[in-house]
């Protein structure tokens, strides 16, 4: 499978909860390239229900969010410089300046989710993804981020 966009965090910035690889304890999510969008998958451990066992925590669905947004945002940037994430010169990073959640229906426990991402738009050091959060094909929480470019 190709590198996800996570894998080419530098070692300082890769221990996210949500998806560094440094963080032993961490979900660990993987984002990569669906066209001109973006994509992940993830399948919940038990301990991430939410007010009753088959149902996910939103919480975690939040968190999720968060972080495939912000990979997204950073492969968008690099792709509009023509560049791919990991290639020759300064990394692109981006951070989650506000995310807006919205929860459509209750998330099946059990079931693998997947998490996509679409540039809405970009300016110099903003990028805003509209993102979604989907079990068995029925999104069950979208969501809209504001990235703003990490200065190093
Ligand atoms: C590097 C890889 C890490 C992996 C990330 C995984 C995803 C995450 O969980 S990130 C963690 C959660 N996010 C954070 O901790 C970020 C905390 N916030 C910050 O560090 C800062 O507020 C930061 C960097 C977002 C912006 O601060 P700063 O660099 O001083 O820029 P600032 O001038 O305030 O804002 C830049 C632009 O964004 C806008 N902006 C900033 N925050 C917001 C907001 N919440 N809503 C709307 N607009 C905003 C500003 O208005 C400004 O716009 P313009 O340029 O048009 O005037």
């Amino acid at each position: 499978m190709d590198a996800a966009f996570q894998d080419f965090y530098a070692e300082k910035f890769s221990h996210c909860h949500g998806c560094g690889k440094n963080n032993p304890a961490g979900h660990h999510l993987k984002s990569r390239w669906d066209g001109d969008d973006t994509i992940a998958r993830f399948l919940p451990k038990p301990e991430y229900s939410g007010g009753v066992p088959d149902h996910v925590y939103g919480g975690l669905i939040a968190s999720l969010l968060d972080c495939h947004g912000a990979a997204s945002a950073a492969a968008f940037a690099h792709r509009a410089q023509n560049r791919e994430m990991g290639s020759e010169g300064e990394p692109i990073r981006y951070v989650t300046a506000s995310l807006k959640v919205d929860f459509r229906r209750p998330t099946p426990m059990g079931i693998e989710l997947v998490i996509k991402g679409k540039l809405r738009s970009m300016d110099e050091r903003k990028v805003w993804v509209d993102l979604t959060l989907s079990a068995n094909g029925e999104v069950c929480a979208s969501g809209e981020m504001l990235a703003v470019r990490y200065r190093q």
